[in-house]
């Protein structure tokens, strides 16, 4: 047993709701490198922020360079990524943000974990479906010419595993669609999630 002692605040979540006045969501998109993850999350959240939400994203490049940069794509590394990814999620979601997030994320039991760990209620997958040849043509930073050329090591869809969802809350497919298209279905399903509930909600007294 580890000597630690977690305390709860004075402030509900449903007071912090209340206050930001909006839905705490986490939009998860997974898919393979090059699908479009990143391409649709700084959108969305580009979108929300214009409409006046409080959201924040975070993305797989961004945080292997800061917080998680002693990770690497090994399974194990990949699960410790994704779970210090959702728990960071959850602090920001209990603050009362929107967040929108970027990770490959290719194992199915990691992505339950994250759902486990922010709160069923509170987290929607977007499955970002793309086959791997057409990700491999757009190939828009060069990784699947080093990973086939055996540069890269246990790279997801070459050489390491990408398992698709089976059930996502939302499936866009970007190799059919224009960006606009799948950012579209992403508003129209994502919006109505994250305005508030409740118009004047918990009180703000001492
Ligand atoms: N081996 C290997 N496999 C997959 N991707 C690789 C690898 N090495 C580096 N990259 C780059 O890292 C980005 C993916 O990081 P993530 O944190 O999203 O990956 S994971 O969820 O832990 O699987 C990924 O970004 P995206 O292309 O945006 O998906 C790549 O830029
Ligand atoms: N419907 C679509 N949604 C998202 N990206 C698309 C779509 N159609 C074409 N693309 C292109 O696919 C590429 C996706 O790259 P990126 O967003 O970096 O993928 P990822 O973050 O998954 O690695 C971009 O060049 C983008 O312009």
């Amino acid at each position: 047993m580890k000597h630690i002692f977690p305390f709860q605040s004075k402030i509900s979540n449903a007071q912090r709701k209340a206050q930001l006045q909006q839905e705490p969501q986490l939009v998860w998109f997974t898919g393979l490198s090059g699908s479009g993850k990143s391409t649709l999350a700084l959108r969305l959240e580009h979108y929300l922020f214009h409409r006046g939400h409080k959201v924040f994203l975070l993305d797989g490049d961004n945080l292997r360079n800061g917080l998680n940069r002693d990770l690497s794509f090994s399974p194990q590394d990949r699960k410790e990524n994704i779970r210090r990814v959702a728990e960071v999620a959850k602090l920001m979601l209990d603050a009362g943000l929107v967040v929108v997030s970027a990770f490959i994320s290719p194992y199915a039991e990691e992505r339950e974990l994250v759902r486990q760990i922010v709160g069923e209620n509170r987290f929607i997958e977007v499955f970002v479906n793309c086959p791997l040849a057409e990700c491999e043509k757009r190939d828009t930073k060069g990784l699947y010419a080093k990973a086939r050329k055996g540069l890269i090591p246990e790279f997801t869809g070459i050489s390491a595993p990408y398992e698709a969802p089976l059930l996502p809350d939302l499936e866009v497919r970007t190799s059919e669609e224009s960006i606009d298209e799948s950012l579209l279905q992403l508003i129209q399903f994502v919006e109505p999630r994250v305005l508030a509930k409740e118009k004047v909600g918990a009180t703000f007294g001492l």
